[in-house]
C-alpha cells in the first residue's frame, strides 16, 4: 500500500472522492449546530459577537488540529456568521507571493478567506500575509534588481481563517498575527455518536442508539471517519438486513470492511501482529518491522504507526517499537512471562 493509496483507506483521515462529494451535504452551518469542541466553539461564539457587534471584520483565526475534525466546516461557520461570503485555498496552492496578493486584491471587503495547510505556503507570500493580516495593505514588487520598485497595494478588510496540522509548525511572526487560535481536539464517543444520529437524519438512514455507538466506536475520534463508516454500514444495513442500522448490524457490517471494534484496519493489525508474534512485542526496528508486513517503511510510519501510539498499542523507543500490554490483550494475546518481556517499554 503507498501512501496514496492509504488516502482511500476506509479509517484514513484524509478525505476521499465519495467524502468530498457528500461532505458539503453534511457540514453543519452554524456554530449552533456544531458539534463538541465546546471550548473553541464558546471561544469563537465570542469573537465573532464582538465583532458583529462593533460592526467590524472578526479578528484572525488559527485553527490547528488533525485532518477531519472539522477545521473547514469552522471556517465556514465563520464566514456564516458574520454573513460574509468565503474564499477558499491551500497553503501549497500559494507558491509565490502574486499567487497571494492576486487572492488578496481581488477579496470584497469582509470576505473571509480560508488558507487550509497555511504551513505549507512558500515563504515569499508567507511574508507578504505578514503585512496583509496587520495593515491590510501589501507592497507588489515589480521588476527585478536594483530597478525593481515596490508598489503598495489597499486590501480590504478581511478575516483570515487559517487551518494547520500543528500549530507549532508555524512560524512564530504568522502564529503571533492571529488574534485568536483554536486546538481542535480529537472528539469523544459521546460527541461522534450525535454526529452519526445528526448525518443519519440528514441521510435518511434510521439508526438506533446502539447501532450508533458501535460505529463511534470505531471511527477514531475523527468525525469524517464517523460519516464515512455509516456511508458503508447503511450499505450493508440495505443489502444485508432491513435497512435500520443496529449494533449487531454494524458489527457485522464493519467486520466485512475490516475494521476492529477499535477502529484498527488490517494494516494497522498487521503492524501490531507482526511486532507481537514475530518479534516477542519488542524492540524492533522500523525498517524490521515493515520488511515483516511487506509495507514501505514510510506507510508503517505515517499510516499505521500515529494511530496505534495514540491508542497506546505501541511505543516509539530509542531501541525500536515496543508493543504495550494493551496491544497483547487487544490482539488476544498473552504477553510472554519474565523481566525482558516488555523491555525498552520505559525508556523515552
Ligand atoms: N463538529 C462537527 N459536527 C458535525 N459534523 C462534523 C463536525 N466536524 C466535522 N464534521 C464533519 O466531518 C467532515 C469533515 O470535516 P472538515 O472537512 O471540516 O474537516 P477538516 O478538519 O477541515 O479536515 P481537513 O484538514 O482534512 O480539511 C465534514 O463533512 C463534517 O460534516
Amino acid at each position: 500500500m503507498s501512501r496514496e493509496e492509504s488516502a482511500e483507506r476506509l479509517v484514513g483521515a484524509a478525505p476521499d472522492s465519495e467524502d468530498t462529494a457528500v461532505e458539503a451535504a453534511l457540514r453543519p452551518r452554524s456554530l449552533g449546530e456544531f458539534i463538541g469542541q465546546e471550548r473553541v466553539r464558546e471561544q469563537l461564539d465570542l469573537v465573532l459577537r464582538a465583532a458583529r457587534a462593533r460592526g467590524g471584520t472578526a479578528d484572525h483565526v488559527l485553527l490547528s488540529g488533525a485532518p477531519g475534525l472539522g477545521k473547514t466546516t469552522l471556517a465556514m461557520i465563520v464566514a456564516a456568521e458574520m454573513g460574509a461570503p468565503i474564499r477558499i485555498t491551500s497553503g501549497p496552492a500559494v507558491q509565490h507571493a502574486g499567487d497571494l496578493a492576486s487572492i488578496l486584491s481581488s477579496l470584497q471587503e469582509g470576505e473571509v478567506l480560508f488558507l487550509d495547510e497555511i504551513h505549507r505556503m512558500a515563504r515569499p507570500a508567507e511574508e507578504m500575509l505578514y503585512m496583509a493580516m496587520e495593515d491590510y495593505r501589501v507592497d507588489v514588487i515589480v521588476g527585478k534588481g536594483p530597478g525593481a520598485t515596490a508598489i503598495p497595494l489597499e486590501l480590504p478588510h478581511f478575516t483570515l481563517v487559517g487551518a494547520t496540522t500543528r500549530a507549532g509548525l508555524l512560524p512564530p511572526p504568522l502564529r503571533d498575527r492571529f488574534g485568536f487560535t483554536g486546538h481542535m481536539e480529537y472528539y469523544g464517543s459521546a460527541e461522534l455518536e450525535r454526529v452519526i444520529h445528526r448525518s443519519a437524519a440528514l441521510l435518511d438512514v434510521s439508526v438506533d442508539t446502539a447501532g450508533a455507538a458501535e460505529i463511534a466506536g470505531r471511527s477514531r475520534g475523527t468525525p469524517r471517519i464517523a460519516n464515512r463508516l455509516l456511508r458503508r454500514v447503511r450499505d450493508y444495513a440495505q443489502v444485508r438486513a432491513d435497512g435500520t442500522i443496529t449494533a449487531a448490524v454494524a458489527a457485522r457490517a464493519l467486520e466485512v470492511y475490516e475494521v476492529d471494534e477499535r477502529g484498527l484496519d488490517r494494516l494497522d493489525r498487521a503492524v501490531l501482529g507482526a511486532l507481537l508474534k514475530l518479534f516477542g512485542g519488542g524492540p524492533v526496528g522500523l525498517s524490521t518491522l515493515a520488511v515483516a508486513v511487506g509495507e514501505e517503511r514510510e506507510t508503517v510510519e505515517e499510516v499505521a504507526e500515529p494511530f496505534l501510539v495514540r491508542e497506546g498499542l505501541l511505543a516509539r523507543t530509542p531501541r525500536g517499537r515496543v508493543a504495550t500490554p494493551a496491544a497483547w490483550h487487544h490482539l488476544g494475546l498473552r504477553p510472554p512471562e519474565g523481566p525482558s518481556a516488555q523491555g525498552g517499554l520505559f525508556d523515552t
